[in-house]
């Protein structure tokens, strides 16, 4: 297990034109591994080119580089491919590619050509003429292109509006979806912008009501769904067509299989009758879809920009523990291996584990003798439990940790976790991983259960704050579980602000909260009530200001009582006003619910 800073002396790294066109002014071999920011460097080669390096002896005429394709004009042919690129530069001139960590035919062609060179150098042979290689071009890579256009075709986005989001119509109609053989390959539940809407709806942009349909669309949660109906591997089949005017064909069990059922072959005539499906099911008013390959492409750049990248990717979430004497000791040291090694920290907290949390999470050493000094030592101190995700998480962060025991990890792995961060106290590895993804979760859930609080934007937000706002919510990791854009009643204004009905200043809250419709948010996370608070920041904007800069009064607010947003002060007033408030607002609309 390499880290960053071993493999950034094994390659130069070159992550810019003038870094690359430095390079090719590399004596001799030059082994490049083309890399995508998102997926890094090819780790499982670095041993080779290691094992390379020392065996071959050649440092003069033997070097080896990491290249990102992103950065590197010469290289934007090779941007976006899921497979790592390595390509063979000889004096300048790139001669050779192979794609895939294909270890056995990259190692053939190194000795090869560092063979050559040694007899060129010893005058046994003349410099052979080797062609430079295009980038791209193989028939292979222009089928892989072809396919993936033919993927991006065959995507459809859909959007369920906040009236059937709000009568909780919008699960029932991705039900219906999945149903007549759609399969959702990415899904958000947002509000959405303005500029969304204008761009998704530009054909009807000239309707008179336009705008109060934007106001419409921008006040409360949709659904915007990626969907597809591709499946590369399966002949068309007449069973999966669906029937706009009949009952849909009975739903596959789990959606893999609609997936693999259906084909490109017969895309584009289910893709024809989905909204006319929707129609016959009478939810077309409530759902709309865009079909057109160019809009899609445009529409999953805006509600999607990583859609590609994350495609390809094994997102998985898993938790992580530092025992106490590491966690007391040695932190730092261990949360910036776990930044570098890309993994995203969604959450973190201290705890002080009880005994049976103990005995749960040290369960592989149930039968060791050594097992009631180790839950001793569990109980003993705070850890630090994490939440977090990357590519293939689960396995990622089991092979950096290495074995259970310090004395296996030093001899065998000495580049492991474990043997790098072993303690006196414990003969086990001191940072822990969830065995599998379904423990993870589980684990997840115990350590970080999930709370709502009950959010406000006051109505003297402007439109564009208000967008600000709800992106700051999402980018916090809050889920927007409910929103309602709504004129608050005074008795709905006493039920979120019950604490200080005599204070003199209430009156001026009230008038305040009449002179616009606010947006009533429900948001969810792991210690929602807290985290919200601490988002918003203090009362008094210019308090914030000083004190929490960040914070969103601090950027927003403009006094006490235009301070921009609220946000409930205990677990218990969210809870009672969530229950109260929107309670009162699904009466509102007896007949949706
Ligand atoms: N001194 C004041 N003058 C004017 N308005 C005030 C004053 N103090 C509070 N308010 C208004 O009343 C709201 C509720 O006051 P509270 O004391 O509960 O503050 P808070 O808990 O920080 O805010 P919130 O409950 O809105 O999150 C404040 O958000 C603010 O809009």
């Amino acid at each position: 297990m390499a880290s960053k800073k071993r493999e950034a002396q094994l390659q130069a790294v070159v992550d810019s034109q003038s870094l690359w066109d430095e390079m090719l002014q590399n004596k001799g071999l030059t082994v490049i591994d083309v890399y995508q920011a998102w997926c890094g460097p090819c780790k499982a080669m670095q041993p080779l080119f290691r094992k390379l390096k020392n065996e071959l002896n050649e440092d003069e005429i033997l070097h080896f580089a990491i290249a990102e394709a992103d950065n590197i004009v010469t290289l934007q042919p090779l941007r976006d491919k899921c497979e790592p690129v390595f390509l063979f530069s000889v004096n300048g001139k790139i001669i050779a590619k192979i794609q895939g960590a294909n270890a056995p035919l990259v190692s053939k062609k190194v000795v090869n050509l560092i063979h050559e060179e040694r007899k060129i150098a010893a005058g046994e042979m003349a410099r052979p003429q080797y062609p430079e290689i295009p980038l791209v071009d193989s028939d292979s890579e222009a089928d892989e292109e072809a396919l993936h256009e033919s993927d991006q075709e065959s995507y459809s986005i859909a959007i369920i509006k906040p009236d059937a989001v709000i009568s909780r119509k919008g699960v029932e109609i991705k039900r219906k979806i999945t149903k007549a053989g759609f399969f959702i390959e990415a899904e958000d539940k947002i509000v959405l912008t303005e500029e969304q809407v204008v761009n998704f709806y530009s054909r009807i942009v000239d309707q008179p009501d336009f705008e109060e349909f934007v106001s419409f669309m921008t006040s409360g949660l949709s659904y915007v769904l990626v969907l597809s109906q591709r499946s590369k591997h399966h002949p068309p089949s007449e069973e999966t067509e669906p029937q706009p005017d009949t009952e849909p064909h009975k739903p596959s069990e789990d959606q893999p299989e609609v997936k693999a059922k259906v084909t490109t072959g017969v895309t584009k005539k289910k893709r024809d009758s989905l909204q006319e499906y929707l129609g016959s099911q009478h939810e077309s008013q409530l759902c709309d879809i865009e079909e057109d390959a160019a809009n899609v492409a445009k529409f999953l750049d805006i509600f999607f920009p990583d859609f590609k990248k994350i495609k390809r990717m094994k997102l998985e979430k898993i938790l992580a523990l530092l025992r106490p004497n590491l966690f007391h000791e040695r932190k730092d040291d261990v949360l910036h291996i776990i930044k570098d090694e890309d993994f995203k920290i969604l959450e973190q907290r201290q705890l002080v584990l009880s005994e049976d949390e103990a005995q749960a999470l040290c369960k592989e050493y149930e039968n060791e003798d050594y097992f009631k000094k180790l839950i001793e030592n569990m109980t003993s101190g705070p850890s630090l439990a994490l939440v977090l995700l990357r590519d293939n998480g689960l396995e990622h962060w089991k092979q950096l940790l290495g074995p259970r025991t310090v004395e296996e990890a030093i001899e065998y792995f000495p580049e492991s976790l474990c043997a790098r961060f072993a303690m006196d106290s414990l003969p086990v590895n001191q940072l822990y991983s969830s065995d599998s993804l379904e423990t993870a979760e589980m684990e997840i859930k115990h350590f970080f259960p999930l709370q709502s609080t009950l959010a406000l934007i006051k109505p003297h937000a402007t439109r564009e704050q208000r967008e600000k706002i709800l992106k700051i919510i999402k980018e916090a990791g809050f889920e927007l579980t409910q929103v309602k854009q709504i004129l608050l009643t005074p008795d709905q204004a006493e039920k979120i602000y019950s604490k200080i009905t005599g204070k003199d200043f209430y009156k001026d809250l009230l008038e305040m909260l009449s002179e616009g419709p606010s947006m009533v948010m429900v948001l969810t996370k792991w210690n929602a009530v807290a985290k919200w608070r601490l988002l918003i920041g203090p009362t008094d904007p210019e308090e914030a200001k000083v004190l929490s800069p960040d914070s969103i009064r601090a950027q927003f607010g403009i006094s006490k009582l235009r301070n921009i947003v609220h946000g409930a002060s205990t677990v218990y007033e969210a809870k009672e006003v969530i229950n109260r408030l929107f309670e009162d607002f699904s009466s509102e609309n007896p007949e949706e619910n």
